[in-house]
C-alpha cells in the first residue's frame, strides 16, 4: 500500500522565532484536526532541524526532512552538510534535485543519483523532485524529459532501495507562479511516472510508490489533484508557510 503523502518545502524562509511559532501551530492543528492515515513532513532550513526534531516526537503524525545533502559523506565542503550528520540527528526524509537546487546550484542527474545513495545509505528517504519547464511543456517531450530524469537518478536502485523513494512531481512553471498544473495535467503526469517505473521494477512496485504533486497546490485546490487516483500527495511550498491553510491541505488528503 502506498503512502499518503503531504510535505511542507519551507524553503529559505523564516527567523528561528517565526519557524518555531509555526511549528508548534502546525503541530497543534495537526493534533487536533488530523484523523486520518496521511503522514506530514515538514522541511525547515536545515539550521532548524534539531531543533525540530527534539519537538516533534518521533513515530507520530510529523516526520522531519532536510531540504538537501551533499553526495559526500564529509569532508571540505564549507557550508555543506551530509546525509550522515543529517541522519544522527534522527532526520527522517531529505528533499533531492529541487528544481530551485538543479537551476542555481547546477544539480545535474548524476550527482543526483550520487545523493540518493547517500541518503538511502545512511537511512534517509528521498523525496526526489522531477519536472519540466514552461519551454519545454510547450515545445518538447516533457515527458521524456522527465522520464529521463527519474531513469538517471534512480534507476540504479535495487527495488528494495527504490522502496524508499518518494516522487515527488513539480512542473517548474507551477512552482511559486500560481499556476497550478491542472488535475488533469498532474494525473496524465503521474500516470506516465507509475507506468514508468512500472517498466524498471513491475507492477507492484509502482503501485506502492507514492507519487507528489508540488507546484501552486493550495488550500482551494489540493482536493481536486488528491482526488486524482495516480497523485499520493503533494509537497507544498508557499501554503505550507500559513499553519490554517497547511492543515487544510492536509485535511484534504487524509
Ligand atoms: O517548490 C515547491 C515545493 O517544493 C512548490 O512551491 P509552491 O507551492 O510555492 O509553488
Amino acid at each position: 500500500m502506498r503512502k499518503k503523502i503531504v510535505a511542507g518545502n519551507w524553503k529559505m524562509n523564516k527567523t528561528s522565532e517565526e519557524a518555531q511559532a509555526l511549528l508548534s501551530e502546525v503541530v497543534n492543528m495537526v493534533n487536533d484536526e488530523i484523523t486520518g492515515d496521511v503522514e506530514v513532513v515538514l522541511c525547515p532550513p536545515s539550521i532548524y532541524l534539531s531543533a525540530f526534531r527534539q519537538y516533534v516526537p518521533v513515530g507520530g503524525k510529523i516526520s522531519i526532512g532536510a531540504q538537501n545533502c551533499h553526495e559526500k559523506a564529509s569532508g571540505a565542503y564549507t557550508g555543506e552538510i551530509s546525509a550522515p550528520m543529517i541522519q544522527s540527528i534522527g532526520v527522517d526524509y531529505v528533499i533531492l534535485g529541487h528544481s530551485e537546487r538543479r537551476q542555481y546550484f547546477g544539480e545535474t542527474n548524476a550527482q543526483l543519483a550520487e545523493k540518493v545513495n547517500i541518503a538511502l545509505d545512511n537511512g534517509l528517504k528521498p523525496i526526489f523532485c522531477c519536472g519540466e519547464s514552461r519551454d519545454l511543456r510547450e515545445n518538447g517531450d516533457y515527458i521524456g524529459f522527465v522520464k529521463d530524469q527519474i531513469t538517471e537518478s534512480l534507476f540504479h536502485l535495487s527495488a528494495e532501495s527504490f522502496a524508499n523513494v518518494v516522487i515527488a512531481y513539480e512542473p517548474i512553471w507551477a512552482i511559486g507562479t500560481g499556476l497550478t498544473a491542472s488535475s488533469a495535467q498532474a494525473q496524465d503526469m503521474h500516470f506516465e511516472l507509475r507506468q514508468h517505473i512500472a517498466s524498471q521494477y513491475g507492477d507492484v512496485v509502482a503501485q506502492d510508490t507514492t507519487i507528489l504533486y508540488g507546484g501552486s497546490a493550495n488550500e482551494k485546490n489540493a482536493a481536486e489533484l488528491f482526488a486524482q487516483p495516480d497523485v499520493d500527495g503533494g509537497l507544498i511550498g508557499g501554503a505550507s508557510l500559513k499553519s490554517r491553510e497547511f492543515t487544510n491541505v492536509i485535511k484534504a488528503r487524509q
